[in-house]
């Protein structure tokens, strides 16, 4: 029960300078953050306002903030490994270095960015898009925004407290076996997954729930704006392939920590039913990241096309279709692991046809912007840059699936491009684009476009120069994962390209950041509340929202409701009288999703050192929470009708309807 622990040096990582490094600059923030918030009294207003908020927008921006952290940190990763690339001959990262580099990046960039940047999109629009006050489950979902946050920092702990995981971002045994992996990078990579990962399915579960029972009268499934219906596919998905992770997590861990041999070749385990289990998660996982995304550019680009889009009934078919694929597609990624040529087959076949329903939101989304008078604002920016870059990822995906080929496609650069040109042009440029687009939302006032457009360029050029290299490189020959090659290999120059392109893509990214602190200081406030002339339900009230969101409840008739208000409004017809305002039922803001996520972390770093004076305490910290929400009756309140009034007077100020 003492654990691995040996010596100070076991627990500190010591010796390499860039981890020092780190050491001290997050020391030195910390010590920072203190200080600010004490010397400016905000600990009270950061505990009561946001720590223990159960309001679904505030929780939206939280998972924002962190997911923007976290692509900072995986950016730097990727950053470093390119540097490295670029001068092969050196030992700027020495191989065990990369090869810890690559796993964070990976797992970094997919679950602690991309995920809560779309749970992040999820609170913030859908509530509103349906005419909603709040998701179905608000404690839950604070507990899901906790449980994600305190996994994801887990998981990055191990960065400077015992050493980071370095078997990939699947971690495949035997590799991430105790036998291969004995430091406890390994343990942190597991219990970060496992913690934040119960926090993705919960939010999956209330979404899905919140979509179907939620929505204002009148809002049929098929009048649902496509966001939403976006949504709603990926939680679908969520909940069918997160279990499976949990599963596979738990196994490994049982691995680990009992020697239970599920996984090793001795005492009957099998590599290969990890190497199965993984990949129903994680291929079902890439196209959870991705609809949203598809979502986005759908709401994005009938806005600024100013037209219906195009074939709803079919977005919504081809967006089920690719959700009940996905989970007939996972071998795809061993064809060379010696499943036989009718397993090849029919997996090949499977992830072939997947490029229909892909194909036909493609048309959808070109067809509506055919004879638009299309404005092109940064949210369109991306859209439009999108459809090209995913065309291309997507057709070498094809590629990738013809099983023969994949012989010699596999784990070559040829993949990195293809992965990273779906990953970046569809699901970063879409939640990009829906950043752009609800923030007026959000936050009541504009992003600058000047500075937004030089980050769409520089991340667009940066893009295509880092990656499309890579195809050749592949192709070329150069596998992935390998620090270093031979200059013989006549890899350098395009490698040297590829490096150029990423820290293009880097100089984008902190236009980025000078882009919102611009905006915040320039404060172009929108009165109108619907800032980009849209379509959808959350453009009919203020920005931001105020805390109950409607006033009263919206009927709904069309699929673009709010845009027909607005002809209607504008052809002098009447619309039927709001009702009366009544007192809004509201969920309280409660400690226990935060405490409970503390105790969930302290149980996970227990684990990890195989310290149960540490687990055990904490797990009965996680009973007590839970035993407490089930005795708290005091859950809820009524605002009153006079507060709505005053609320509402205030915001309209200026607002034009
Ligand atoms: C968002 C993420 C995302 C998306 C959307 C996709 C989409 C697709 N992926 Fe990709 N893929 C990954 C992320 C993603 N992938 C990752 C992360 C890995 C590697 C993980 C690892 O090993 O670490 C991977 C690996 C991977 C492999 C494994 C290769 C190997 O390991 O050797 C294969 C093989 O079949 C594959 C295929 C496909 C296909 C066919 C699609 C299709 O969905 C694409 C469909 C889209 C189009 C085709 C374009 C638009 C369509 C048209 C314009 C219509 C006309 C076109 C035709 C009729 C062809 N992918
Ligand atoms: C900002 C630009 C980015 C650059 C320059 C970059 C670069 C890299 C590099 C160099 C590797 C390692 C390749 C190898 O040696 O095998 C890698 C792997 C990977 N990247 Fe990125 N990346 C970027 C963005 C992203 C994003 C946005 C995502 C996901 C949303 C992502 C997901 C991954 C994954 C899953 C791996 C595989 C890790 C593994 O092999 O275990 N990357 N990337
Ligand atoms: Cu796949």
């Amino acid at each position: 029960m003492w654990g691995n622990l040996h010596s100070f040096s076991d627990f500190f990582v010591t010796g390499d300078p860039m981890i020092l490094g780190a050491q001290v600059s997050i020391a030195l923030a910390m010590i920072a953050i203190v200080f600010v918030l004490t010397v400016f009294k905000k600990w009270g207003w950061l505990w009561r306002e946001w720590l223990t908020s159960v309001d679904h927008k505030k929780i939206g921006i939280m998972y924002i903030i962190a997911s923007i952290m976290m692509l900072f940190r995986g950016g730097v990763d990727a950053l470093l490994m390119r540097l490295q690339l670029a001068m092969p001959n050196t030992e700027f990262l020495h191989a065990e270095h990369y090869n810890a580099i690559f796993t964070t990046h990976g797992v970094i960039m997919i679950l602690f960015m991309a995920m809560p940047f779309m749970f992040g999109l999820f609170n913030i629009v859908v509530p509103l898009q349906i005419g909603a006050r709040d998701v179905a489950y608000p404690f839950l979902n604070s507990l899901s925004f906790w449980l994600f946050f305190f996994g994801a920092m887990l998981f990055n702990v191990s960065f400077v407290i015992g050493g980071s995981p370095d078997a990939g971002w699947l971690a495949y045994p035997p590799l991430s076996e105790l036998s291969h992996s004995p430091g406890v990078g390994q343990n942190f990579y597991i219990w970060g997954i496992q913690i934040s990962g119960i926090g993705s399915l919960a939010t999956g579960i209330n979404f899905v729930v919140t979509i179907l029972k939620m929505r204002a009268p009148g809002m049929k499934l098929m009048k649902m704006p496509m966001f939403t219906w976006s949504v709603l596919s990926s939680c679908l998905m969520i909940l069918f392939a997160f279990p499976i992770l949990t599963v596979t997590m738990a196994l490994l861990f049982l691995d680990r920590f009992l020697g239970a041999h599920f996984f090793t070749l001795d005492a009957g385990g099998n590599p290969m039913m990890y190497i199965n289990m993984i990949w129903m998660w994680g291929h079902p996982e890439v196209y959870i990241v991705v609809v949203p995304a598809f979502g986005i550019f759908s709401e994005v680009v009938a806005t600024f096309s100013r037209k219906k889009l195009f074939g709803y009934g079919s977005m919504v078919f081809a967006m089920i279709g690719i959700a009940v694929l996905s989970f007939f597609t996972w071998a795809h990624h061993f064809f060379t692991m010696g499943s036989g040529a009718d397993v090849n087959a029919f997996f090949a076949v499977t992830t072939m046809i997947i490029a229909i329903p892909t194909g036909v939101k493609v048309f959808n989304w070109l067809f509506t912007m055919f004879r638009g008078r299309i404005r092109f604002t940064t949210p369109m920016l991306w859209t439009i840059a999108f459809i090209p870059c995913f065309i291309v990822g997507g057709m070498t995906g094809v590629l990738l699936s013809v099983a023969p080929a994949d012989f010699q496609f596999h784990n070559s650069y040829f993949l990195i491009a293809h992965f990273h040109q779906v990953l970046i042009g569809g699901v970063v440029f879409g939640y990009f684009a829906g950043l752009y687009y609800w923030w007026p939302k959000m936050f009541g006032f504009a992003l600058d476009e000047r500075l937004g457009k030089w980050a769409f360029w520089l991340w667009n050029i940066g893009f295509y120069v880092c990656f499309m290299p890579q195809y050749f490189l592949g192709l070329d020959g150069m596998t992935r994962r390998v620090y270093t090659y031979d200059f013989d290999m006549g890899w350098g120059p395009l490698n040297l390209v590829s490096t150029i392109g990423g820290f293009i893509m880097g100089i984008g990214f902190i236009f980025q950041v000078w882009q919102i602190a611009y905006s915040i200081k320039v404060h172009k406030r929108d009165t109108t509340g619907d800032y980009w002339d849209a379509r959808t339900l959350e453009w009919s009230i203020p920005s931001p929202a105020p805390l109950y969101n409607f006033a009263t409840e919206p009927t709904v008739k069309d699929v673009d409701d709010w845009w027909e208000t607005k002809q209607k409004l504008a052809k002098g017809e009447k619309l039927p009288a709001k009702p009366p305002l009544e007192p809004i039922h509201m969920p309280k803001n409660s400690a226990i999703p935060f405490i409970m996520s503390v105790c969930w972390f302290g149980a996970g770093f227990g684990f990890v050192w195989d310290w149960l004076w540490m687990a055990i305490p904490s797990m009965v910290g996680v009973a007590i929470c839970m035993l407490a929400r089930s005795f708290s009756y005091d859950t809820d309140y009524y605002i009153p009708v006079d507060e709505i009034k005053r609320t509402e007077e205030a915001a309209m100020k200026g607002a034009s309807v």
